[in-house]
């Protein structure tokens, strides 16, 4: 596990240097691996520049994800080709993309649950599936299948956005018995989307998503949920909202969906209101920048260096510098909030938007992992007197998840080549000297 930056104080990493005193706080010498988890419609993207009127002809909505019947989507495959707009294909899926992201960042293992061609030849949208994906993240669990993962035209109008047709093919196919209760309930977090549950009634994707969130949540493996699209919230937002209480630890959504799920389109308030179901909130909003929310107790809170901010919630950064917890673990909890604009203004030229907010929320995933990583091997350290949720705090890993949005902006596919430049370890100097 690569830690998520630099730290200058005693708890600087990686313990397998082996410190002697260290080590003596260690029960045997080796770290305790870690890992994360996650469930996908496993699918590639196929990625196509297209004008508005495109999007409109074949009855698109613009900025959105939508399943197809397979003639029509068909039809949109055929058109595409045959005027040669299709740029490339490459795995995709936003949990695929995550738990890539996370590899990539943490150098860490994760694990995908999900489906998988049974056969796989030279050049079909599975080989691309499997090409494209780190070898970090563990494939060994995918339940074989005969017939295709699903593929995901995504079209990218000029202004970069990107909206979404699906083929799904056997994406949904995905039952519970190719789910590992060992592997869920030793992870660090265990991530699922909104997208599962938008399944036919006959497809086994929702009962198997229950089973895994139940098994997290049974062993205390935080539960993390990221939101997909308005659309599947608009339709069913008390069941959503239920949910969330029922399983969910971390809300990751963009400011659409947070005003879908709470009614709120001030994303601020928005991250309020969901804090009252989950215990942490992370709400991207394109190029306003992110917003984290969560809960810390009263006696760790920890009053930010930087000015106050104005908002909906006056001074809502006052305590950004405090590490969030669980809510049930606040003897007095008190909600923190921070904002952050987007990395350096943003890029001069966004390739396109796909897969920023995935790649924020990997960003929280690595650090929350990484507390989970550093507790297990060093369970004496001062840093775990309390039960925190991440290892930096709420300020610190905003910096860190709108580094990780800006890296995906000014490449192509939505899934990191590389993880980000060992000279920014320390995102504190980088970020303001420009
Ligand atoms: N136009 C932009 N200018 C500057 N930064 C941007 C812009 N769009 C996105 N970002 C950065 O990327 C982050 C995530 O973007 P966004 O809110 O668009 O995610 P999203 O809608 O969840 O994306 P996806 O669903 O494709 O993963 C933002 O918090 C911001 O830091
Ligand atoms: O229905 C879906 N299920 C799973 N992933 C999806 C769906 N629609 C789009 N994406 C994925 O979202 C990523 C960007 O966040 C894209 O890479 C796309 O593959």
């Amino acid at each position: 596990m690569k830690f998520p930056g630099q730290r200058k104080h005693k708890h600087f990493f990686p313990i397998e240097a082996r410190n002697p005193l260290l080590s003596e706080l260690l029960p045997q010498n080796k770290p305790v691996p870690g890992h994360i988890c996650g469930i996908d419609q496993v699918m590639v993207d196929i990625e196509a520049h297209v004008p508005d009127d495109f999007l409109a002809r074949h009855g698109l909505s613009k900025g959105h994800s939508m399943v197809l019947e397979p003639a029509r989507a068909q039809a949109i495959y055929d058109e595409l080709l045959a005027g040669r707009l299709i740029v490339s294909e490459f795995a995709g899926g936003t949990i695929g993309n995550t738990l890539h992201n996370y590899s990539v960042l943490a150098d860490d293992r994760s694990v995908l649950f999900g489906v998988m061609n049974e056969q796989i030849r030279v050049g079909t949208s599975a080989y691309r599936y499997l090409c494209n994906t780190s070898s970090r993240v563990d494939l060994n669990y995918l339940q074989p299948v005969t017939g295709s993962i699903g593929q995901c035209i995504t079209l990218i109008s000029a202004d970069g956005e990107r909206s979404f047709a699906i083929n799904k093919g056997m994406m949904d196919r995905l039952a519970p018995a190719y789910l590992d209760k060992e592997q869920i309930q030793s992870a660090s977090a265990l991530v699922i989307t909104a997208y599962l549950m938008r399944c036919d009634t006959d497809e086994p994707m929702q009962d198997t998503a229950l089973q895994a969130v139940t098994w997290a949540r049974e062993a205390g493996v935080p539960v993390v949920l990221t939101m997909g699209t308005k659309f599947i919230v608009e339709d069913r937002r008390e069941w959503w909202q239920q949910f969330i209480r029922d399983y969910v630890t971390v809300v990751a959504m963009n400011e659409d969906e947070a005003l879908a799920l709470t009614g709120i389109s001030e994303p601020l308030r928005a991250c309020e209101r969901v804090l009252e179901w989950a215990d942490l909130v992370l709400c991207t909003a394109g190029p306003i920048g992110l917003y984290l929310a969560g809960y810390v107790d009263e006696a760790h809170r920890r009053e930010t260096g930087r000015e106050l901010l104005p908002g909906t919630i006056p001074e809502f950064n006052r305590y950004e510098y405090s590490r969030p917890m669980r809510r049930a673990d606040c003897r007095q909890a008190r909600k923190i909030y921070t904002h952050i604009a987007p990395y350096m203004g943003g890029p001069e030229r966004i390739k396109n938007t796909n897969g920023a907010g995935d790649g924020a929320l990997a960003a929280l995933l690595h650090d929350m992992a990484a507390n989970g990583y550093h507790r297990q091997n060093v369970p004496g350290s001062a840093k775990h007197r309390a039960p925190h949720l991440s290892y930096s705090s709420l300020s610190q890993v905003s910096k860190y998840a709108n580094r990780v949005s800006f890296e995906v902006l000014v490449q192509h596919s939505p899934r990191l080549s590389r993880g980000l430049p060992e000279r920014e370890d320390s995102l504190e100097e980088t970020y303001w000297a420009r």
